[in-house]
C-alpha cells in the first residue's frame, strides 16, 4: 500500500499559513490535478479546517468528496468518513490509494488480516491513515466507539464527514435508521467539526439533517441543483410500439457511450440486459438478487469500460464516481424527484454534455402508487410521524415525478422547483425535450391524456390493478428505504438490499397475507360486484333512474374507449386483421343490445369487462370474436387500418429522430398489415359470442400470464428461451 506523502504529524504552522487559499489550491493541484476549487468547495474546506460545523448542499457530481479529502491532507489527524455503501467506500479508497493518499475502509467484507492491519495502524503513535471510511452501523457499535474515543483522546480526530447526509432524515428518499445514531457524535466529541454533505436536501430535509446531527451554528452552503450539461427527456411507453427496441436503437445511435439503465424490478434488468446483448450492445444486469462476487465483477467491468451499459435497480450507483457516464435512462418512473435527480445526476459528472431519459408508462404510475401506499405504511418513522403522514408524503413526492412526466413545460424548471429553486423557462436554454420540441411534447401529452381518460373511466378495475401489482412486484422490486439496525453487520448494507420491505408492506395491506390469492380474488370480485350493485341501488334511491338511461354521448364515448383498446390490440398483434372502428361499433352495439335497457350501470360494467377482455385476449380470441363470428355492418366493406394508430407511429418517429431502425420497422409493419387486411366478410346470421370473462376468470388468467412471464423470463435469463415470436396469420 502506498503511504501518504503527508504523514500525520502535529504541524507547527499557524492556522493562517496552513489553510490559506494558495496552500489549499496547491494540495488540490498536487494530489488531484485540478487547477481550482469548484463552487463552494473552498468555503466548506476553510470552515471545517477552522473547526466549524458545515452543511454542504452541492449537486450530484459537484465535488463534495473534495470538501473532506483536502482537509485530510491539510491538517494532521484522521478524517472519519461515514458512508452508506461499501461499494462507494471501496471505490473512493481505491481512487485515493492510486493517488498515493493513505485511505482505508473498515467493513466485514474485508479479510481479518486487513482489518487487523488497519487497527494496528490506528493504534500507532502516528497513524499513516488520513481518511478512514466506515458505515454508520459500525460507528454505532461499542467496539468502534471505544476506538474513536481513544483516537480523540490522542488528538487524532480531524473531522467527521457524513456523506449522503440526507440518509439521516425520514423525510429524505434514502432514509437509513442507522444514520440517526450519528447524533451522538456531536456530544461525545464536541471539538471535532462535523461536515454533512448531500446532493438532495429539500428545506425540510436540510433542517432535519442539521438537527439530527446536532450541528452547532453550522455554515450552510448551498449550490444550485442545476445540471446544465444534462439534457432531460421523457418518452411515453403507452405511445411507443416497443420500448426495448426504442432504447436499443437509441443506445446504438449514441454510439457506444457509457450508460446506466435503471429498472424497478430485477427480472426486468435481466430481460432487458439480454435484449440489449442480442441487439449487439454490451451490457450486464446489476441488482441485489445477484451474489456480491458477480456484482463486483459487473461494477469493475463497467468502471473499466469492458461493459457499455449496466441495467440495474437502484442498488447500483450511489456515489460511484465514473465521470464519463453519458446517458442515464429510467425504464420506470422513480418514486421521487430526489431519487430521480440523484440517479440521473450520475450522467455527466465530468460536466460534458450528457442525457437523461425517462420512459413513462401509465401502468408504471399505478404500480408505483400502489407500492407507495403499502410500503410507506410499514416504514419505521419518528415517533411523531404517523404512517398516514408517511403515505401522504410519499404520494406527494411521487406526484412531483408524475407532474414532471405528465405536464407540459420545462423539465429542468420542474426539477429545480421541486428543490425550491425558482428559475425562468429560458434558463433551460432548450436543453430538455419540452423546451426543444414544445409542440411535439404537447401533442404526445394530449394523446397520453386521451388514453388516460379512457383507462380511468373504463380500464382495468382499480381493485384489480392493485392485485396485479401485488403479484408482479412482491418478489423483485428494490427500494432504497431500509430499516437497517446497528445489529446488522456492516456488510448487510450493500449485500442485503431491500426486497423484504415491499413484502412486509404488502403483508400489512388491507388484504392480509394469510388470505390466499384465490380468496383475495374472490373478495375482490365480490367487492366489485357490490360496488356496481350499490352504485345502482344508490342511484335508484336518489331518484337516479331517469338519468340511468344510456345516452348517445355515453355510447359515443364507449365506442372511443373500445376503439383505443382495439388499436392497442392491433399494435400488440401486428397481424390482427380487423378494422378497429367497425369492431368498436360492433362491440358497443352488442353491449347496448344486452344492457341498454337495464341502465348505464350495467352497460358501463359490461363495457369495462369488454375492455378488460381486449387487454388480455390473444390474437386468435379477438379474431374469432370479431372477424370469424361477427356480423358487422353491411356498409363497412372497405375496412381501413386505424388511421390514428398509423399516424401515431409517424408522430412518435418525429419525436425520436434517432430511432431510424424503429421507423423502418414500423413502416414495414404498417405496410404488411395493409397488405394482409382483407375486407371483412359480412354474415347476417345470428352470432354466438364467446362469453366475456368474469372478474375472477380474468384475474386468474392474468395471474397465469404473470407466472408464465416470470418463469419464461427466468428461462430467458438463463438463456434457454428465445424471445417470443409473434405468430403470423396464415392467409
Ligand atoms: N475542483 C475540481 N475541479 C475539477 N474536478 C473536480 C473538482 N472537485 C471535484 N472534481 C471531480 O468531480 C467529480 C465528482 O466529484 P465527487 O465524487 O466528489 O462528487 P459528489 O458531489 O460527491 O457527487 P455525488 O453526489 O454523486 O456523490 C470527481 O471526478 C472529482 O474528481
Ligand atoms: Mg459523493
Amino acid at each position: 500500500m502506498k503511504k501518504s506523502i503527508l504523514p500525520v504529524e502535529i504541524s507547527n504552522r499557524t492556522e493562517k499559513q496552513t489553510f490559506g487559499k494558495e496552500f489549499l489550491e496547491n494540495l488540490l493541484k498536487q494530489h488531484f490535478g485540478h487547477s481550482e476549487f469548484r463552487g463552494k468547495q473552498l468555503e466548506a474546506i476553510e470552515a471545517v479546517l477552522n473547526g466549524k460545523d458545515c452543511f454542504c448542499l452541492m449537486p450530484t457530481g459537484g465535488g463534495k468528496s473534495m470538501c473532506y479529502q483536502i482537509p485530510a491532507l491539510a491538517k494532521p489527524g484522521i478524517v472519519l468518513v461515514v458512508s452508506p455503501l461499501i461499494a462507494l467506500m471501496e471505490n473512493q479508497v481505491k481512487t485515493l490509494k492510486e493517488r498515493g493518499i493513505c485511505a482505508d475502509f473498515l467493513s466485514s467484507t474485508q479479510l481479518p488480516h486487513i482489518k487487523e492491519k488497519i487497527h494496528e495502524d490506528l493504534n500507532r503513535g502516528r497513524p499513516s491513515t488520513r481518511l478512514l471510511y466506515v458505515t454508520p452501523e459500525l460507528v454505532a457499535t461499542s467496539g468502534f466507539k471505544a476506538k474513536l474515543t481513544m483516537l480523540h483522546k490522542r488528538g487524532l480526530l480531524n473531522l467527521f464527514a457524513i456523506d449522503e447526509a440526507h440518509c439521516i432524515s425520514t423525510w429524505g428518499h434514502d432514509f437509513r435508521s442507522s444514520y440517526r445514531k450519528l447524533s451522538s457524535l456531536r456530544n461525545h466529541y464536541s471539538d471535532v467539526p462535523i461536515l454533512a454533505l448531500t446532493a438532495t436536501a429539500v428545506p425540510k430535509v436540510e433542517k432535519d439533517v442539521i438537527q439530527s446531527l446536532c450541528l452547532q451554528q453550522p455554515l450552510i452552503l448551498r449550490t444550485s441543483f442545476n445540471r446544465p450539461n444534462i439534457y432531460y427527456e421523457v418518452r411515453y411507453k403507452d405511445l411507443l410500439k416497443d420500448v426495448y427496441t426504442d432504447l436499443s436503437n437509441l443506445l446504438k445511435s449514441l454510439g457506444g457511450v457509457c450508460a446506466i439503465v435503471y429498472c424497478l424490478e430485477r427480472s426486468t434488468c435481466d430481460v432487458l440486459s439480454n435484449h440489449l446483448l442480442k441487439a449487439g450492445i454490451s451490457s450486464a444486469a446489476y441488482h441485489a438478487g445477484l451474489n456480491s462476487k458477480l456484482r463486483t465483477t459487473v461494477l469493475d467491468d463497467w468502471l473499466s469500460s469492458r461493459i457499455q451499459v449496466v441495467v440495474a435497480t437502484i442498488a447500483f450507483g450511489m456515489g460511484i464516481d465514473r465521470k464519463d457516464v453519458r446517458f442515464v435512462c429510467h425504464m420506470n418512473i422513480p418514486k421521487s424527484m430526489e431519487g430521480f435527480y440523484q440517479e440521473s445526476g450520475r450522467a455527466g459528472r465530468d460536466q460534458l454534455p450528457s442525457r437523461s431519459l425517462l420512459y413513462y408508462g401509465l401502468d408504471d404510475r399505478k404500480k408505483m402508487e400502489f407500492i407507495l401506499r403499502n410500503a410507506a405504511g410499514g416504514k419505521k418513522s419518528q415517533a411523531s410521524s404517523s404512517s398516514d403522514d408517511l403515505i401522504k408524503k410519499s404520494l406527494a413526492d411521487f406526484s412531483q415525478m408524475v407532474e414532471y412526466c405528465e405536464s407540459p413545460g420545462c423539465r429542468r424548471k420542474k426539477i429545480l422547483q421541486s428543490f425550491g429553486e425558482q428559475v425562468t423557462t429560458s434558463f433551460c436554454q432548450k436543453s430538455c425535450d419540452a423546451c426543444k420540441h414544445p409542440n411535439l411534447v404537447s401533442q404526445r401529452l394530449e394523446e397520453l391524456g386521451r388514453i388516460q381518460n379512457i383507462s380511468r373511466r373504463g380500464g382495468p378495475s382499480p381493485i384489480f390493478m392493485s392485485l396485479s401489482s401485488t403479484n408482479l412486484e412482491r418478489h423483485d422490486s428494490e427500494f432504497w428505504n431500509r430499516d437497517d439496525e446497528a445489529s446488522l453487520s456492516d456488510e448487510d448494507i450493500s449485500a442485503s438490499d431491500d426486497d423484504v420491505e415491499l413484502q412486509s408492506g404488502l403483508s400489512r395491506s388491507k388484504l392480509s397475507s394469510k388470505v390466499g390469492l384465490d380468496e383475495k380474488i374472490e373478495i375482490l370480485q365480490r367487492a366489485e360486484e357490490l360496488y356496481y350493485r350499490n352504485g345502482d341501488t344508490n342511484k335508484q334511491k336518489s331518484g337516479f333512474s331517469d338519468k340511468n338511461a344510456v345516452s348517445e354521448t355515453l355510447r359515443e364515448m364507449s365506442k372511443k374507449r373500445l376503439l383505443t383498446s382495439l388499436e392497442q390490440a392491433c399494435q400488440r398483434y401486428v397481424n390482427l386483421l380487423l378494422d378497429p372502428e367497425v369492431s368498436a361499433s360492433f362491440l358497443e352495439m352488442e353491449c347496448f343490445k344486452r344492457y341498454g335497457k337495464v341502465g348505464k350501470t350495467f352497460y358501463n360494467s359490461q363495457m369495462a369487462a369488454t375492455i378488460r377482455w381486449l387487454s388480455s385476449a390473444t390474437q386468435e380470441q379477438i379474431s374469432d370474436r370479431l372477424i370469424a363470428n361477427s356480423s358487422l355492418a353491411d356498409n363497412q366493406s372497405e375496412p381501413n387500418l386505424s388511421r390514428s394508430s398509423s399516424s401515431r407511429l409517424v408522430d412518435q418517429e418525429q419525436m425520436l429522430p434517432e430511432t431510424t431502425n424503429e421507423k423502418t420497422e414500423s413502416t414495414a409493419q404498417v405496410q404488411l398489415s395493409c397488405q394482409l387486411l382483407q375486407p371483412v366478410k359480412i354474415s347476417k346470421e345470428k352470432v354466438e359470442l364467446p362469453p366475456i370473462p368474469s372478474f375472477a376468470e380474468f384475474a386468474h388468467k392474468k395471474r397465469k400470464e404473470t407466472e408464465g412471464y416470470l418463469s419464461s423470463s427466468k428461462a430467458r435469463t438463463s438463456g434457454t428461451l428465445q424471445n417470443p415470436v409473434k405468430k403470423t396469420r396464415q392467409q
